[in-house]
């Protein structure tokens, strides 16, 4: 295999979600079966000794299509040359604490990563923030680095399209495959709106399917929107391995493009789609193809949508607002 080698940035690769993830990317789930990799990983200096024992394990497998590991404090010298980054490292919720708590504990960290992105990055570079807040963390990022084209910036919400693509299969009998055109508007936080009403169950319309507005409202969008937090109480620590799970799935599929006739969710920049404020990073209904993605168009948002879709939206603005408070913009 001649293939120059891709290289990834982790950040946080010595946490949890760090873990479940590394091991995918060396495997080749995150690029491809034939696509070399080169890893960069990121951590604070007390981490930097677990990171190396991660990069022992990594060693020990003997991945075929791993060419490289190297692990450093320094952002500038893990983000050179990095194709696609994966921004995990923040601080994680915790029992009873909102996302909002976390804007200031871990808004210090994004920029300076935008900055290095900015600096050393080549140029096709991709990012995908997962640390929370993700939404307002990617757009930090992204304000600190004018030089990279915005649209390579994205919030992961694929782990809430996810999750609302199993809630459904199992309240409808249906496989998770004959989910299709699922959507996660907004915020990755509680106030996100799994939208149904354009969804399909093996070509039937999902919410006529479902038939039951009061489950739809009182159960499927809570369990969907709060199931972060039902994780982290049964398991005494948030989602990990779901969570890199879907971090695979959006690169994927952001290089690989989504299958004809599907769509998925991702946190971009907006462009005004939809009412949702130009430049916020909220989560549309996307299609993607050649390392490119799209909004897609056209859907009709009934009342039941709008109110939900402008109450996470509004959430997103006032996060933005704050952060711009604290100087981070
Ligand atoms: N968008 C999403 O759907 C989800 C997001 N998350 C978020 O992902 C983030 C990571 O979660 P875990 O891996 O469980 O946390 P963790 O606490 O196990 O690991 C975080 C790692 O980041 C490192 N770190 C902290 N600051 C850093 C910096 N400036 N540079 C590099 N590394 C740094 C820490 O040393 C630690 O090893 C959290 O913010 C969590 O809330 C978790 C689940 C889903
Ligand atoms: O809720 C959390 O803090 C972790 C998270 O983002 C999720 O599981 O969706």
């Amino acid at each position: 295999m001649t293939r120059t080698p891709v290289n990834v940035t982790v950040t946080g690769a010595a946490g949890q979600i760090g873990y479940a993830l590394l091991f995918r990317i060396a495997s080749g789930q995150l690029l491809g079966a034939d696509v070399p990799v080169s890893l960069r990983l990121l951590e604070i200096p007390q981490g930097l000794k677990a990171a190396e024992g991660t990069a022992m394990e990594l060693d020990d497998c003997a991945f075929p299509l791993l060419r490289g590991i190297e692990i450093t404090d320094d952002a500038n010298a893990a983000f050179s040359g990095a194709n696609v980054a994966l921004l995990v490292g923040a601080r994680p919720r915790t029992k009873g604490m909102e996302r909002g708590d976390l804007l200031s504990a871990n808004g210090g960290i994004f920029k300076p990563q935008g900055k290095a992105i900015n600096d050393n990055a080549a140029d096709d570079i991709k990012v995908l923030v997962v640390g929370n807040p993700a939404n307002t963390n990617a757009l930090i990022a992204q304000a600190a680095a004018p030089d990279v084209p915005a649209e390579r910036f994205t919030a992961m919400t694929r782990l809430d399209h996810n999750r609302a693509i199993s809630q459904l299969a199992a309240k409808t009998g249906a496989q998770v495959t004959d989910i299709k055109r699922l959507t996660i508007w907004g915020n990755h936080s509680a106030t996100q709106y799994p939208d149904i009403f354009h969804a399909e169950i093996a070509g039937k319309n999902a919410a006529e399917t479902v038939n039951d507005e009061q489950w739809l409202a009182d159960t499927f969008i809570p369990t969907v929107a709060k199931r972060g937090a039902a994780i982290i109480e049964a398991r005494g620590a948030s989602s990990a391995a779901s969570a890199a799970n879907a971090a695979i799935d959006h690169v994927h599929t952001w290089i690989n493009g989504t299958p004809e006739g599907d769509w998925t969710s991702m946190g971009i920049p907006s462009d005004g789609s939809y009412g949702v404020p130009e430049g916020i990073i909220s989560s549309f209904p996307v299609t993607t193809k050649n390392g490119a993605y799209e909004i897609v168009q056209g859907l009709d948002i009934n009342d039941f949508s709008r109110a939900r879709i402008d109450a996470s939206v509004k959430e997103l603005t006032e996060e933005r607002d704050a952060v711009r408070e604290l100087g981070l913009l």
